[in-house]
């Protein structure tokens, strides 16, 4: 079989950086800003930024329904940071009339590691997305993240916070064909959460 094709939502945020980490994975990528760019995608990503400014343009693009239909239909779909933001039911700490296209049986904090710390990162032991005890954990880079604050019973949690006063709270999580994380793969250059997405994307080809 040839190459999946994964597109990635390039409105606003760190788009670029996923094609490129797409790239390495050896997907073939698009950047998706049209409804008619979403219908010969296998999966797409939901890049980091902006989710209050990526709401705003997924509506004025008229991008907003078909996506929900492409993922009620079982599209593969991982967001990063707003990203996660974006897959969520619920979110906690929007700003008003904030919505997210939804799919993730989540209720989602926004800036939930507070002011104080914009930015931070975190080696985790996610099994799941290829950091196993035995492999090199997972460095992780946090800005201005989000985390879950609840997750309905269908949710698998891939990883959670292990230090410091957010110890405990979920930062990468599964459901179906949906995946997210609270962090920035992209930029760290780990490609082994982009791996764990290809490979559900070609699960569900
Ligand atoms: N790095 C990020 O994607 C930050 C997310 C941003 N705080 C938001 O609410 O969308």
């Amino acid at each position: 079989m040839s190459a999946p094709v994964i597109g990635v939502l390039a409105l606003q945020g760190d788009f670029r950086e996923h094609l490129s980490a797409l790239e390495r994975c050896g997907t073939r990528t698009v950047g998706v800003r049209r409804p008619s760019e979403l219908a010969d995608l296998d999966g797409l990503v939901v890049p980091g930024g902006e989710s209050t400014t990526i709401d705003k343009l997924l509506r004025r693009f008229d991008l907003m329904a078909p996506l929900r239909e492409r993922i009620a239909s079982g599209l593969p779909v991982y967001g990063s940071c707003a990203g996660m933001i974006l897959l969520a039911d619920r979110i906690l700490d929007g700003i008003e009339g904030q919505q997210t296209i939804g799919g993730l049986d989540v209720t989602v904090r926004r800036n939930a590691f507070g002011r104080q710390v914009d930015s931070f990162e975190e080696d985790l032991h996610a099994p799941a997305l290829g950091a196993t005890p035995s492999d090199p954990p997972m460095r992780a880079v946090f800005i201005r993240a989000p985390w879950v604050e609840t997750a309905g019973d269908a949710v698998e949690v891939l990883a959670t916070v292990s230090t410091g006063p957010a110890a405990g709270r979920i930062v990468a999580v599964r459901q179906g064909a949906l995946m997210a994380t609270a962090f920035h793969p992209e930029i760290s250059g780990d490609a082994r959460v982009h791996r764990a997405f290809v490979d559900l994307v070609e699960a569900h080809r």
